[in-house]
Protein backbone atom coordinates (compact mmCIF):
# COMPACT_ATOMS: atom_id res chain seq x y z
CA UNK A 1 0.00 0.00 0.00
CA UNK A 2 2.79 2.32 0.54
CA UNK A 3 4.41 1.26 -3.01
CA UNK A 4 4.84 4.74 -4.98
CA UNK A 5 4.56 2.65 -8.18
CA UNK A 6 1.05 1.70 -7.17
CA UNK A 7 -0.13 4.83 -4.89
CA UNK A 8 1.07 7.51 -7.58
CA UNK A 9 -1.75 7.75 -10.42
CA UNK A 10 0.13 8.25 -13.77
CA UNK A 11 2.42 5.54 -13.00
CA UNK A 12 -0.23 2.93 -13.68
CA UNK A 13 2.10 2.16 -17.54
CA UNK A 14 4.93 0.90 -15.07
CA UNK A 15 3.00 -1.84 -13.38
CA UNK A 16 1.79 -4.46 -16.29
CA UNK A 17 4.34 -6.86 -17.28
CA UNK A 18 5.87 -6.80 -13.91
CA UNK A 19 5.90 -10.11 -12.17
CA UNK A 20 5.79 -8.23 -8.59
CA UNK A 21 2.57 -6.37 -9.26
CA UNK A 22 0.60 -8.67 -12.56
CA UNK A 23 0.23 -12.46 -12.88
CA UNK A 24 1.64 -11.89 -16.53
CA UNK A 25 -0.82 -13.91 -18.56
CA UNK A 26 -1.15 -14.39 -21.85
CA UNK A 27 -4.21 -15.39 -24.24
CA UNK A 28 -4.20 -17.70 -26.71
CA UNK A 29 -3.12 -16.36 -30.37
CA UNK A 30 -6.49 -14.72 -32.12
CA UNK A 31 -7.08 -15.57 -35.77
CA UNK A 32 -9.48 -12.46 -36.39
CA UNK A 33 -7.19 -9.64 -34.08
CA UNK A 34 -4.14 -10.13 -36.21
CA UNK A 35 -3.12 -13.41 -34.94
CA UNK A 36 -1.46 -12.24 -32.44
CA UNK A 37 -1.39 -13.14 -28.48
CA UNK A 38 -2.92 -10.48 -25.75
CA UNK A 39 -1.22 -9.69 -22.96
CA UNK A 40 -3.79 -10.05 -20.25
CA UNK A 41 -2.52 -8.32 -16.88
CA UNK A 42 -4.60 -9.12 -13.51
CA UNK A 43 -3.20 -7.35 -10.21
CA UNK A 44 -0.96 -9.86 -7.95
CA UNK A 45 -0.89 -7.34 -4.92
CA UNK A 46 -3.48 -6.63 -2.29
CA UNK A 47 -6.28 -4.80 -3.94
CA UNK A 48 -6.11 -7.06 -7.13
CA UNK A 49 -6.38 -5.52 -10.91
CA UNK A 50 -7.72 -2.16 -8.63
CA UNK A 51 -4.13 -1.93 -7.67
CA UNK A 52 -2.67 -1.54 -11.11
CA UNK A 53 -5.44 -0.31 -13.65
CA UNK A 54 -6.01 3.05 -15.42
CA UNK A 55 -8.03 4.35 -12.45
CA UNK A 56 -10.85 5.61 -14.86
CA UNK A 57 -13.95 5.75 -12.28
CA UNK A 58 -17.09 4.67 -15.23
CA UNK A 59 -20.45 3.76 -14.50
CA UNK A 60 -22.55 1.68 -16.88
CA UNK A 61 -25.52 2.95 -18.62
CA UNK A 62 -29.02 2.68 -16.88
CA UNK A 63 -30.24 0.03 -19.20
CA UNK A 64 -27.01 -2.13 -19.18
CA UNK A 65 -28.46 -3.44 -15.33
CA UNK A 66 -31.72 -3.53 -16.45
CA UNK A 67 -30.48 -6.03 -19.11
CA UNK A 68 -28.86 -8.51 -16.54
CA UNK A 69 -32.28 -7.90 -14.53
CA UNK A 70 -34.09 -9.00 -17.95
CA UNK A 71 -31.50 -12.19 -18.51
CA UNK A 72 -31.81 -13.21 -15.29
CA UNK A 73 -35.36 -12.39 -14.17
CA UNK A 74 -34.37 -10.78 -10.92
CA UNK A 75 -35.06 -7.09 -10.67
CA UNK A 76 -32.78 -6.94 -7.85
CA UNK A 77 -29.78 -6.76 -9.92
CA UNK A 78 -31.33 -4.03 -12.35
CA UNK A 79 -30.41 -0.34 -12.34
CA UNK A 80 -32.62 0.54 -9.45
CA UNK A 81 -31.50 -2.36 -7.30
CA UNK A 82 -27.81 -2.05 -7.91
CA UNK A 83 -27.57 2.28 -7.71
CA UNK A 84 -27.49 2.18 -4.13
CA UNK A 85 -24.54 0.23 -4.15
CA UNK A 86 -22.58 2.67 -6.44
CA UNK A 87 -23.00 5.68 -4.06
CA UNK A 88 -22.30 3.41 -1.02
CA UNK A 89 -18.91 2.69 -2.01
CA UNK A 90 -17.88 6.02 -3.02
CA UNK A 91 -16.73 9.02 -1.54
CA UNK A 92 -16.51 12.15 -4.21
CA UNK A 93 -13.77 14.17 -3.02
CA UNK A 94 -13.24 17.97 -4.12
CA UNK A 95 -11.20 19.62 -6.91
CA UNK A 96 -10.83 23.05 -8.16
CA UNK A 97 -12.38 22.68 -11.41
CA UNK A 98 -11.08 25.30 -14.09
CA UNK A 99 -13.53 24.81 -17.04
CA UNK A 100 -16.58 27.08 -16.95
CA UNK A 101 -18.15 24.13 -18.40
CA UNK A 102 -20.90 22.39 -16.17
CA UNK A 103 -21.24 19.50 -18.96
CA UNK A 104 -17.18 19.27 -18.85
CA UNK A 105 -17.06 17.60 -15.34
CA UNK A 106 -20.76 16.43 -15.36
CA UNK A 107 -22.07 15.85 -11.60
CA UNK A 108 -25.11 17.70 -11.03
CA UNK A 109 -27.10 15.30 -9.27
CA UNK A 110 -24.99 14.89 -6.01
CA UNK A 111 -26.84 13.86 -3.85
CA UNK A 112 -28.86 11.57 -5.44
CA UNK A 113 -25.88 9.54 -7.05
CA UNK A 114 -22.71 10.54 -5.43
CA UNK A 115 -21.38 9.34 -1.85
CA UNK A 116 -19.96 11.19 1.04
CA UNK A 117 -18.32 8.20 3.10
CA UNK A 118 -17.40 5.30 0.86
CA UNK A 119 -14.45 3.29 0.84
CA UNK A 120 -13.03 4.38 -2.51
CA UNK A 121 -12.23 8.39 -3.26
CA UNK A 122 -13.08 9.26 -6.43
CA UNK A 123 -12.33 13.11 -8.26
CA UNK A 124 -12.05 15.22 -10.80
CA UNK A 125 -8.26 15.74 -12.34
CA UNK A 126 -6.78 18.99 -11.32
CA UNK A 127 -5.08 18.98 -14.17
CA UNK A 128 -5.58 18.74 -17.84
CA UNK A 129 -4.31 19.59 -20.91
CA UNK A 130 -6.31 22.55 -22.98
CA UNK A 131 -7.12 20.36 -26.32
CA UNK A 132 -9.07 18.15 -23.79
CA UNK A 133 -11.71 20.43 -24.33
CA UNK A 134 -11.28 21.00 -28.03
CA UNK A 135 -12.23 17.59 -28.13
CA UNK A 136 -15.07 17.02 -26.23
CA UNK A 137 -16.73 20.35 -28.40
CA UNK A 138 -15.41 19.20 -31.68
CA UNK A 139 -17.14 15.71 -30.68
CA UNK A 140 -20.07 17.13 -29.76
CA UNK A 141 -20.03 19.07 -33.27
CA UNK A 142 -19.66 15.85 -35.12
CA UNK A 143 -22.03 13.82 -33.14
CA UNK A 144 -24.82 17.21 -33.78
CA UNK A 145 -26.12 16.41 -30.33
CA UNK A 146 -26.33 18.61 -27.51
CA UNK A 147 -25.27 18.62 -24.19
CA UNK A 148 -28.27 16.48 -22.39
CA UNK A 149 -25.78 14.57 -20.23
CA UNK A 150 -26.63 15.70 -16.33
CA UNK A 151 -24.61 13.79 -14.21
CA UNK A 152 -22.81 10.71 -16.56
CA UNK A 153 -22.62 8.76 -12.88
CA UNK A 154 -26.71 8.57 -12.84
CA UNK A 155 -26.87 5.91 -15.72
CA UNK A 156 -26.46 8.09 -18.44
CA UNK A 157 -22.85 9.46 -19.87
CA UNK A 158 -24.18 9.92 -23.29
CA UNK A 159 -21.51 12.78 -24.24
CA UNK A 160 -18.16 13.93 -23.61
CA UNK A 161 -16.38 14.92 -20.64
CA UNK A 162 -13.67 14.49 -17.98
CA UNK A 163 -14.45 11.37 -15.99
CA UNK A 164 -14.15 11.16 -12.41
CA UNK A 165 -11.00 8.81 -11.58
CA UNK A 166 -10.12 6.89 -8.19
CA UNK A 167 -7.60 9.73 -7.34
CA UNK A 168 -8.25 10.63 -3.21
CA UNK A 169 -8.12 14.20 -2.99
CA UNK A 170 -8.35 14.86 0.69
CA UNK A 171 -7.33 12.33 3.28
CA UNK A 172 -4.72 10.11 1.53
CA UNK A 173 -4.15 13.46 -1.00
CA UNK A 174 -3.07 12.74 -4.63
CA UNK A 175 -2.72 8.66 -4.43
CA UNK A 176 -4.58 5.83 -6.25
CA UNK A 177 -7.55 4.80 -4.06
CA UNK A 178 -8.21 1.22 -4.90
CA UNK A 179 -9.53 -1.87 -2.97
CA UNK A 180 -6.46 -2.43 -0.37
CA UNK A 181 -6.33 1.64 1.04
CA UNK A 182 -10.49 1.68 0.95
CA UNK A 183 -11.51 -1.74 2.38
CA UNK A 184 -8.46 -3.11 4.21
CA UNK A 185 -6.51 -0.65 5.63
CA UNK A 186 -9.46 0.69 7.18
CA UNK A 187 -9.92 -2.98 8.88
CA UNK A 188 -6.62 -4.31 8.90
CA UNK A 189 -6.52 -4.59 12.83
CA UNK A 190 -9.88 -6.47 13.17
CA UNK A 191 -9.42 -9.69 15.12
CA UNK A 192 -11.64 -11.54 12.78
CA UNK A 193 -9.56 -10.31 9.77
CA UNK A 194 -6.71 -12.97 8.93
CA UNK A 195 -4.60 -11.82 5.51
CA UNK A 196 -1.79 -13.62 4.45
CA UNK A 197 -0.14 -12.44 1.66
CA UNK A 198 1.98 -14.86 -1.31
CA UNK A 199 -0.18 -17.76 -0.53
CA UNK A 200 -1.62 -19.39 -4.07
CA UNK A 201 -4.92 -20.81 -3.82
CA UNK A 202 -4.96 -24.41 -5.60
CA UNK A 203 -8.33 -25.52 -5.58
CA UNK A 204 -11.43 -25.48 -3.10
CA UNK A 205 -12.17 -28.89 -1.27
CA UNK A 206 -15.20 -30.22 -1.12
CA UNK A 207 -17.33 -32.48 0.95
CA UNK A 208 -18.99 -34.72 -1.59
CA UNK A 209 -20.97 -31.37 -2.84
CA UNK A 210 -20.14 -28.74 0.18
CA UNK A 211 -17.62 -26.39 0.01
CA UNK A 212 -15.54 -27.18 3.12
CA UNK A 213 -12.49 -24.85 2.54
CA UNK A 214 -9.45 -24.31 0.58
CA UNK A 215 -6.17 -25.88 -0.13
CA UNK A 216 -2.93 -23.31 -0.50
CA UNK A 217 0.15 -22.85 -1.62
CA UNK A 218 2.88 -20.88 1.27
CA UNK A 219 6.14 -20.76 0.49
CA UNK A 220 6.12 -23.92 -1.28
CA UNK A 221 4.34 -25.38 1.66
CA UNK A 222 0.44 -26.98 0.85
CA UNK A 223 -1.98 -26.00 3.52
CA UNK A 224 -5.55 -26.53 4.11
CA UNK A 225 -7.80 -24.25 5.70
CA UNK A 226 -11.79 -24.62 6.83
CA UNK A 227 -14.37 -22.39 6.40
CA UNK A 228 -16.77 -22.40 9.21
CA UNK A 229 -19.68 -20.85 6.98
CA UNK A 230 -19.12 -20.60 3.39
CA UNK A 231 -15.77 -20.05 0.71
CA UNK A 232 -15.96 -17.05 -1.28
CA UNK A 233 -14.15 -16.78 -4.45
CA UNK A 234 -13.07 -13.42 -5.47
CA UNK A 235 -9.95 -14.46 -7.89
CA UNK A 236 -11.01 -12.74 -11.25
CA UNK A 237 -12.17 -13.03 -14.50
CA UNK A 238 -9.75 -15.52 -15.41
CA UNK A 239 -8.24 -17.84 -12.25
CA UNK A 240 -11.99 -17.98 -11.01
CA UNK A 241 -12.60 -20.48 -13.02
CA UNK A 242 -9.46 -21.82 -13.24
CA UNK A 243 -9.94 -22.41 -9.59
CA UNK A 244 -13.52 -23.85 -9.96
CA UNK A 245 -12.20 -26.30 -12.57
CA UNK A 246 -8.98 -27.17 -10.44
CA UNK A 247 -11.68 -28.41 -7.69
CA UNK A 248 -13.70 -30.09 -9.87
CA UNK A 249 -16.19 -27.89 -11.13
CA UNK A 250 -16.93 -26.92 -14.38
CA UNK A 251 -18.10 -28.59 -18.04
CA UNK A 252 -17.83 -32.49 -17.63
CA UNK A 253 -15.62 -32.71 -20.94
CA UNK A 254 -12.77 -29.45 -20.22
CA UNK A 255 -12.18 -31.10 -16.77
CA UNK A 256 -11.94 -34.35 -18.27
CA UNK A 257 -8.93 -33.40 -20.91
CA UNK A 258 -7.30 -31.76 -18.09
CA UNK A 259 -7.17 -35.06 -15.75
CA UNK A 260 -9.57 -33.12 -13.24
CA UNK A 261 -12.51 -35.88 -11.92
CA UNK A 262 -15.44 -34.14 -12.23
CA UNK A 263 -17.51 -33.85 -9.06
CA UNK A 264 -20.15 -31.28 -10.15
CA UNK A 265 -21.08 -30.45 -13.64
CA UNK A 266 -21.21 -26.94 -14.39
CA UNK A 267 -20.97 -26.10 -18.40
CA UNK A 268 -21.15 -21.83 -17.15
CA UNK A 269 -18.19 -22.32 -15.46
CA UNK A 270 -15.21 -20.13 -17.86
CA UNK A 271 -17.80 -19.75 -20.69
CA UNK A 272 -19.53 -16.35 -21.84
CA UNK A 273 -15.68 -14.40 -21.80
CA UNK A 274 -16.53 -10.52 -22.70
CA UNK A 275 -13.98 -7.78 -22.88
CA UNK A 276 -13.84 -4.33 -23.99
CA UNK A 277 -11.82 -3.95 -27.53
CA UNK A 278 -10.40 -0.63 -28.45
CA UNK A 279 -9.05 0.93 -31.69
CA UNK A 280 -7.29 4.14 -32.47
CA UNK A 281 -5.73 7.10 -34.01
CA UNK A 282 -2.43 8.10 -33.34
CA UNK A 283 -1.16 12.05 -33.90
CA UNK A 284 1.68 13.88 -34.08
CA UNK A 285 0.92 17.30 -32.33
CA UNK A 286 1.51 20.67 -34.09
CA UNK A 287 5.01 22.30 -32.50
CA UNK A 288 4.60 24.42 -28.94
CA UNK A 289 1.21 21.84 -28.44
CA UNK A 290 2.33 20.20 -25.20
CA UNK A 291 1.18 16.33 -24.55
CA UNK A 292 1.75 14.12 -21.55
CA UNK A 293 4.52 13.12 -23.49
CA UNK A 294 6.15 15.97 -22.20
CA UNK A 295 7.05 14.28 -19.32
CA UNK A 296 10.35 12.96 -21.11
CA UNK A 297 11.46 16.43 -21.33
CA UNK A 298 13.62 16.97 -18.32
CA UNK A 299 12.31 20.64 -17.58
CA UNK A 300 8.32 19.49 -17.71
CA UNK A 301 9.15 16.49 -15.91
CA UNK A 302 11.04 18.18 -12.88
CA UNK A 303 8.09 20.96 -12.12
CA UNK A 304 5.69 18.18 -12.51
CA UNK A 305 7.33 15.87 -9.88
CA UNK A 306 7.66 18.71 -7.63
CA UNK A 307 4.02 19.38 -8.36
CA UNK A 308 3.49 16.07 -7.13
CA UNK A 309 6.03 16.31 -3.79
CA UNK A 310 4.90 19.17 -2.29
CA UNK A 311 0.81 19.55 -3.46
CA UNK A 312 0.10 15.95 -4.65
CA UNK A 313 -1.09 18.03 -7.86
CA UNK A 314 -0.47 18.00 -11.44
CA UNK A 315 0.22 15.52 -14.19
CA UNK A 316 1.50 12.96 -12.02
CA UNK A 317 -1.88 13.12 -9.56
CA UNK A 318 -4.15 13.52 -12.97
CA UNK A 319 -4.19 10.21 -15.09
CA UNK A 320 -5.94 10.53 -18.91
CA UNK A 321 -9.38 10.76 -18.02
CA UNK A 322 -10.94 12.41 -20.76
CA UNK A 323 -13.22 10.39 -22.83
CA UNK A 324 -17.36 10.12 -23.59
CA UNK A 325 -19.92 7.92 -25.58
CA UNK A 326 -21.72 7.77 -29.04
CA UNK A 327 -24.65 5.57 -30.07
CA UNK A 328 -23.78 3.49 -33.14
CA UNK A 329 -27.00 4.53 -34.17
CA UNK A 330 -25.84 7.89 -34.36
CA UNK A 331 -22.59 7.30 -36.24
CA UNK A 332 -24.29 4.65 -38.77
CA UNK A 333 -26.65 5.58 -41.00
CA UNK A 334 -30.33 3.97 -40.55
CA UNK A 335 -29.61 1.43 -43.15
CA UNK A 336 -25.88 0.37 -41.72
CA UNK A 337 -27.74 -0.51 -38.50
CA UNK A 338 -30.26 -2.10 -40.67
CA UNK A 339 -27.93 -4.54 -42.42
CA UNK A 340 -25.73 -4.44 -38.85
CA UNK A 341 -28.83 -6.05 -36.98
CA UNK A 342 -30.32 -8.57 -40.03
CA UNK A 343 -25.91 -9.29 -40.10
CA UNK A 344 -26.23 -10.45 -36.26
CA UNK A 345 -29.65 -11.87 -36.47
CA UNK A 346 -28.20 -14.06 -39.77
CA UNK A 347 -25.06 -14.95 -38.27
CA UNK A 348 -26.05 -15.61 -34.62
CA UNK A 349 -23.58 -17.69 -32.94
CA UNK A 350 -25.55 -17.37 -29.56
CA UNK A 351 -26.96 -20.92 -29.27
CA UNK A 352 -28.02 -21.40 -25.69
CA UNK A 353 -31.42 -19.50 -24.27
CA UNK A 354 -28.58 -17.05 -21.99
CA UNK A 355 -27.03 -16.26 -24.82
CA UNK A 356 -30.20 -15.76 -27.14
CA UNK A 357 -31.51 -12.81 -24.32
CA UNK A 358 -27.65 -11.14 -24.78
CA UNK A 359 -28.11 -10.81 -28.33
CA UNK A 360 -31.43 -9.59 -27.95
CA UNK A 361 -30.81 -6.90 -25.24
CA UNK A 362 -27.48 -6.35 -27.53
CA UNK A 363 -29.78 -5.56 -30.83
CA UNK A 364 -32.12 -3.61 -29.05
CA UNK A 365 -29.57 -1.31 -27.70
CA UNK A 366 -27.52 -0.52 -31.23
CA UNK A 367 -31.20 0.46 -32.81
CA UNK A 368 -31.18 3.00 -29.94
CA UNK A 369 -29.63 6.24 -30.68
CA UNK A 370 -29.48 7.64 -26.92
CA UNK A 371 -27.78 4.27 -25.79
CA UNK A 372 -23.79 4.49 -25.09
CA UNK A 373 -22.38 1.55 -27.00
CA UNK A 374 -19.39 2.71 -28.28
CA UNK A 375 -16.65 4.36 -25.57
CA UNK A 376 -14.28 6.98 -27.33
CA UNK A 377 -10.84 8.70 -25.08
CA UNK A 378 -8.98 11.31 -25.56
CA UNK A 379 -5.34 10.68 -24.34
CA UNK A 380 -3.02 13.07 -24.60
CA UNK A 381 0.32 10.84 -25.54
CA UNK A 382 1.69 8.29 -27.26
CA UNK A 383 -0.51 4.64 -27.84
CA UNK A 384 0.54 2.52 -30.01
CA UNK A 385 -2.73 0.38 -31.36
CA UNK A 386 0.07 -1.32 -33.85
CA UNK A 387 1.85 -2.84 -30.76
CA UNK A 388 -1.32 -2.57 -28.40
CA UNK A 389 -1.83 -6.52 -27.77
CA UNK A 390 1.44 -6.08 -25.27
CA UNK A 391 -0.02 -2.78 -23.65
CA UNK A 392 4.41 -2.74 -22.56
CA UNK A 393 4.80 -1.42 -26.18
CA UNK A 394 1.68 0.15 -26.24
CA UNK A 395 3.11 2.93 -23.46
CA UNK A 396 5.98 3.77 -25.63
CA UNK A 397 8.39 6.65 -26.23
CA UNK A 398 7.10 8.90 -28.98
CA UNK A 399 9.60 9.40 -31.73
CA UNK A 400 12.65 11.89 -30.51
CA UNK A 401 11.10 15.30 -30.54
CA UNK A 402 7.76 15.09 -31.01
CA UNK A 403 4.28 15.15 -28.60
CA UNK A 404 1.64 13.26 -29.47
CA UNK A 405 -2.09 12.52 -29.35
CA UNK A 406 -4.16 9.43 -29.03
CA UNK A 407 -8.08 9.03 -29.67
CA UNK A 408 -9.38 5.46 -29.56
CA UNK A 409 -12.36 3.91 -29.71
CA UNK A 410 -13.98 1.23 -27.79
CA UNK A 411 -16.60 -1.38 -28.23
CA UNK A 412 -18.52 -1.82 -25.30
CA UNK A 413 -21.30 -4.63 -26.09
CA UNK A 414 -19.01 -7.44 -27.88
CA UNK A 415 -21.30 -10.27 -29.94
CA UNK A 416 -17.89 -12.48 -29.57
CA UNK A 417 -17.06 -14.80 -26.59
CA UNK A 418 -14.49 -16.27 -25.64
CA UNK A 419 -13.71 -18.95 -22.82
CA UNK A 420 -10.97 -19.72 -20.11
CA UNK A 421 -10.47 -23.23 -19.42
CA UNK A 422 -7.33 -25.29 -17.50
CA UNK A 423 -5.37 -27.21 -19.28
CA UNK A 424 -4.13 -29.43 -16.80
CA UNK A 425 -4.37 -30.40 -13.42
CA UNK A 426 -1.18 -28.11 -12.64
CA UNK A 427 -2.80 -25.11 -10.49
CA UNK A 428 0.42 -23.22 -11.25
CA UNK A 429 -0.39 -23.37 -15.28
CA UNK A 430 -2.11 -20.57 -16.32
CA UNK A 431 -5.37 -21.40 -18.00
CA UNK A 432 -6.20 -21.36 -21.87
CA UNK A 433 -7.82 -18.05 -22.30
CA UNK A 434 -9.12 -17.61 -25.25
CA UNK A 435 -11.12 -13.73 -25.30
CA UNK A 436 -12.32 -14.62 -29.07
CA UNK A 437 -12.28 -11.13 -30.02
CA UNK A 438 -14.02 -10.16 -33.34
CA UNK A 439 -14.89 -13.94 -33.56
CA UNK A 440 -18.49 -12.39 -34.72
CA UNK A 441 -17.79 -10.42 -37.55
CA UNK A 442 -20.00 -7.64 -36.92
CA UNK A 443 -18.01 -6.52 -33.92
CA UNK A 444 -15.34 -5.43 -36.08
CA UNK A 445 -18.44 -3.78 -38.55
CA UNK A 446 -19.43 -2.00 -35.22
CA UNK A 447 -16.22 -0.57 -33.65
CA UNK A 448 -15.14 0.45 -37.96
CA UNK A 449 -18.31 2.42 -37.74
CA UNK A 450 -16.46 3.97 -34.49
CA UNK A 451 -13.53 4.67 -35.99
CA UNK A 452 -15.37 6.52 -39.11
CA UNK A 453 -16.80 8.91 -36.15
CA UNK A 454 -13.35 9.39 -34.61
CA UNK A 455 -11.69 10.26 -37.91
CA UNK A 456 -14.37 13.36 -38.12
CA UNK A 457 -13.59 14.31 -34.84
CA UNK A 458 -9.65 14.39 -35.58
CA UNK A 459 -10.27 16.66 -39.18
CA UNK A 460 -12.73 19.02 -37.52
CA UNK A 461 -11.12 22.26 -37.16
CA UNK A 462 -11.36 22.69 -33.23
CA UNK A 463 -9.27 20.04 -33.03
CA UNK A 464 -7.51 19.53 -36.28
CA UNK A 465 -5.72 23.17 -35.44
CA UNK A 466 -3.34 21.03 -33.05
CA UNK A 467 -2.55 17.67 -34.68
CA UNK A 468 0.11 17.54 -37.56
CA UNK A 469 0.69 14.09 -38.90
CA UNK A 470 -0.82 10.95 -37.95
CA UNK A 471 1.14 8.06 -37.50
CA UNK A 472 -1.77 5.52 -37.11
CA UNK A 473 -2.44 4.56 -39.46
CA UNK A 474 -0.02 6.13 -41.28
CA UNK A 475 -1.00 9.74 -43.38
CA UNK A 476 -1.36 8.28 -46.69
CA UNK A 477 -3.71 5.49 -46.04
CA UNK A 478 -7.23 6.42 -45.54
CA UNK A 479 -10.16 5.45 -43.92
CA UNK A 480 -12.42 5.64 -46.62
CA UNK A 481 -13.95 2.92 -46.89
CA UNK A 482 -15.93 0.33 -44.20
CA UNK A 483 -13.45 -2.23 -45.87
CA UNK A 484 -10.52 -0.36 -45.07
CA UNK A 485 -11.38 0.10 -41.39
CA UNK A 486 -12.69 -3.13 -40.90
CA UNK A 487 -9.37 -4.08 -41.82
CA UNK A 488 -7.55 -1.83 -39.95
CA UNK A 489 -9.52 -2.47 -36.64
CA UNK A 490 -8.81 -5.99 -36.64
CA UNK A 491 -5.13 -5.79 -36.86
CA UNK A 492 -4.41 -2.47 -34.62
CA UNK A 493 -6.56 -3.48 -31.25
CA UNK A 494 -5.83 -3.52 -27.73
CA UNK A 495 -7.83 -3.92 -24.69
CA UNK A 496 -9.43 -2.01 -22.02
CA UNK A 497 -9.03 -5.23 -19.78
CA UNK A 498 -12.17 -5.03 -18.85
CA UNK A 499 -12.68 -8.72 -19.11
CA UNK A 500 -15.64 -10.16 -17.41
CA UNK A 501 -18.51 -13.29 -17.52
CA UNK A 502 -16.43 -15.95 -16.67
CA UNK A 503 -18.95 -17.49 -14.09
CA UNK A 504 -22.08 -15.52 -14.94
CA UNK A 505 -25.14 -14.59 -12.90
CA UNK A 506 -28.34 -16.84 -13.45
CA UNK A 507 -26.03 -19.58 -15.26
CA UNK A 508 -22.96 -20.56 -13.22
CA UNK A 509 -23.98 -18.80 -10.34
CA UNK A 510 -27.54 -17.98 -8.74
CA UNK A 511 -29.03 -14.80 -7.62
CA UNK A 512 -27.06 -15.09 -4.58
CA UNK A 513 -23.94 -15.45 -6.03
CA UNK A 514 -23.78 -19.25 -5.34
CA UNK A 515 -22.27 -21.86 -7.07
CA UNK A 516 -24.93 -24.38 -8.74
CA UNK A 517 -24.61 -27.06 -7.70
CA UNK A 518 -22.35 -26.47 -4.59
CA UNK A 519 -23.17 -25.91 -1.08
CA UNK A 520 -21.53 -23.01 0.69
CA UNK A 521 -19.51 -21.61 -2.23
CA UNK A 522 -20.21 -18.10 -3.75
CA UNK A 523 -18.57 -16.50 -6.23
CA UNK A 524 -17.90 -12.20 -5.85
CA UNK A 525 -15.95 -10.23 -8.53
CA UNK A 526 -16.30 -9.68 -12.67
CA UNK A 527 -16.77 -12.94 -13.48
CA UNK A 528 -20.65 -12.52 -12.58
CA UNK A 529 -21.24 -10.10 -14.71
CA UNK A 530 -23.79 -11.80 -17.06
CA UNK A 531 -23.67 -9.07 -19.87
CA UNK A 532 -21.26 -6.37 -20.61
CA UNK A 533 -21.88 -2.58 -19.36
CA UNK A 534 -20.55 0.46 -21.32
CA UNK A 535 -17.77 1.71 -19.74
CA UNK A 536 -14.87 1.14 -17.36
CA UNK A 537 -15.81 -1.60 -15.12
CA UNK A 538 -14.16 -1.10 -11.26
CA UNK A 539 -17.45 1.14 -10.04
CA UNK A 540 -19.61 -2.34 -11.11
CA UNK A 541 -17.39 -4.89 -9.22
CA UNK A 542 -17.27 -2.61 -6.28
CA UNK A 543 -21.11 -2.32 -6.28
CA UNK A 544 -21.52 -6.29 -7.18
CA UNK A 545 -19.15 -6.89 -4.11
CA UNK A 546 -21.55 -4.18 -1.49
CA UNK A 547 -24.45 -6.42 -3.05
CA UNK A 548 -22.81 -9.39 -2.28
CA UNK A 549 -22.03 -8.19 0.82
CA UNK A 550 -25.86 -7.89 2.06
CA UNK A 551 -27.04 -11.00 0.09
CA UNK A 552 -23.93 -12.62 2.64
CA UNK A 553 -25.27 -10.88 5.54
CA UNK A 554 -28.88 -11.71 4.77
CA UNK A 555 -28.00 -15.29 4.16
CA UNK A 556 -25.63 -16.21 7.59
CA UNK A 557 -25.98 -13.43 9.96
C1 LIG B 1 -4.25 -3.04 -16.71
C2 LIG B 1 -5.69 -2.83 -16.32
C3 LIG B 1 -6.26 -1.57 -16.47
C4 LIG B 1 -7.59 -1.36 -16.10
N1 LIG B 1 -8.11 -0.10 -16.12
C5 LIG B 1 -9.32 0.13 -15.59
C6 LIG B 1 -9.82 1.46 -15.43
O1 LIG B 1 -9.15 2.45 -15.74
N2 LIG B 1 -11.06 1.61 -14.89
C7 LIG B 1 -11.83 0.55 -14.52
O2 LIG B 1 -12.96 0.77 -14.09
N3 LIG B 1 -11.38 -0.70 -14.66
C8 LIG B 1 -10.14 -0.94 -15.15
N4 LIG B 1 -9.65 -2.21 -15.22
C9 LIG B 1 -10.53 -3.31 -14.80
C10 LIG B 1 -10.69 -3.47 -13.30
O3 LIG B 1 -9.54 -3.09 -12.59
C11 LIG B 1 -11.00 -4.94 -13.02
O4 LIG B 1 -12.07 -5.30 -13.80
C12 LIG B 1 -11.37 -5.21 -11.59
O5 LIG B 1 -10.33 -4.83 -10.72
C13 LIG B 1 -11.65 -6.69 -11.46
O6 LIG B 1 -11.88 -7.01 -10.14
P1 LIG B 1 -12.02 -8.51 -9.71
O7 LIG B 1 -12.30 -8.49 -8.23
O8 LIG B 1 -12.95 -9.22 -10.59
O9 LIG B 1 -10.59 -9.19 -9.97
P2 LIG B 1 -9.15 -8.75 -9.50
O10 LIG B 1 -9.15 -7.32 -9.08
O11 LIG B 1 -8.20 -9.14 -10.57
O12 LIG B 1 -8.90 -9.60 -8.17
C14 LIG B 1 -8.56 -10.96 -8.18
C15 LIG B 1 -7.68 -11.23 -6.98
O13 LIG B 1 -7.51 -12.63 -6.83
C16 LIG B 1 -6.13 -12.91 -6.62
N5 LIG B 1 -5.88 -14.28 -7.10
C17 LIG B 1 -6.10 -14.78 -8.33
N6 LIG B 1 -5.77 -16.08 -8.38
C18 LIG B 1 -5.34 -16.42 -7.14
C19 LIG B 1 -4.88 -17.63 -6.56
N7 LIG B 1 -4.81 -18.75 -7.25
N8 LIG B 1 -4.50 -17.59 -5.26
C20 LIG B 1 -4.58 -16.44 -4.54
N9 LIG B 1 -5.04 -15.28 -5.03
C21 LIG B 1 -5.41 -15.27 -6.32
C22 LIG B 1 -5.41 -11.85 -7.44
O14 LIG B 1 -4.08 -11.71 -7.01
C23 LIG B 1 -6.28 -10.64 -7.13
O15 LIG B 1 -5.89 -10.05 -5.91
C24 LIG B 1 -8.36 -2.45 -15.61
C25 LIG B 1 -7.78 -3.71 -15.47
C26 LIG B 1 -6.46 -3.90 -15.80
C27 LIG B 1 -5.84 -5.27 -15.60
Amino acid sequence: MNDKNVSTPSLYPTLIGRKEYDWCMSSIPQPNAGGKVYSMPRGKGLGGSSAINYLMYVRGSKKDYDGWAEITGDESWGWDGMAKYFKKHQTLDHTNLKSKDPHFHPHAELEKYHGTDGPIHTSFNDWYMPLEEDFAEAAYAVTGTKKTVKDAWSGDHLGFYSSLGAVNRSDDKGRRSYAATGYIRPNICRPNLKILTGAHVTQILLDNKTATGVEFVHQRRTYKVPGSREVILTAGVIQTPQILELSGIGDPAVLEKAGIQCKVSNSAIGANFQDHVLGGLLYDLKPGVESMDALRLEEFQKAQQDAYDKEQTGVYASPGMMMGFVSYASVATPEEVKSTVASIQKNSLAKTKFEKAQEKIIVDQLTDPTFANLQTFCIPCRLDVAKGSDQTLFFGAPPTGKQQLSLLMCLEHPLSRGTVHIESSDPMAPPRIDPGYFRNEVDAKILAAGMKWMDKVAKHPLLAKSLADRELPPQDSELDTEAKRIEYVKNHISTQYHLIGTAALGEAVDMKLRVKGVERLRVCDASIFPGHVSGNIMSTTYAVAEKAADLIKADIY
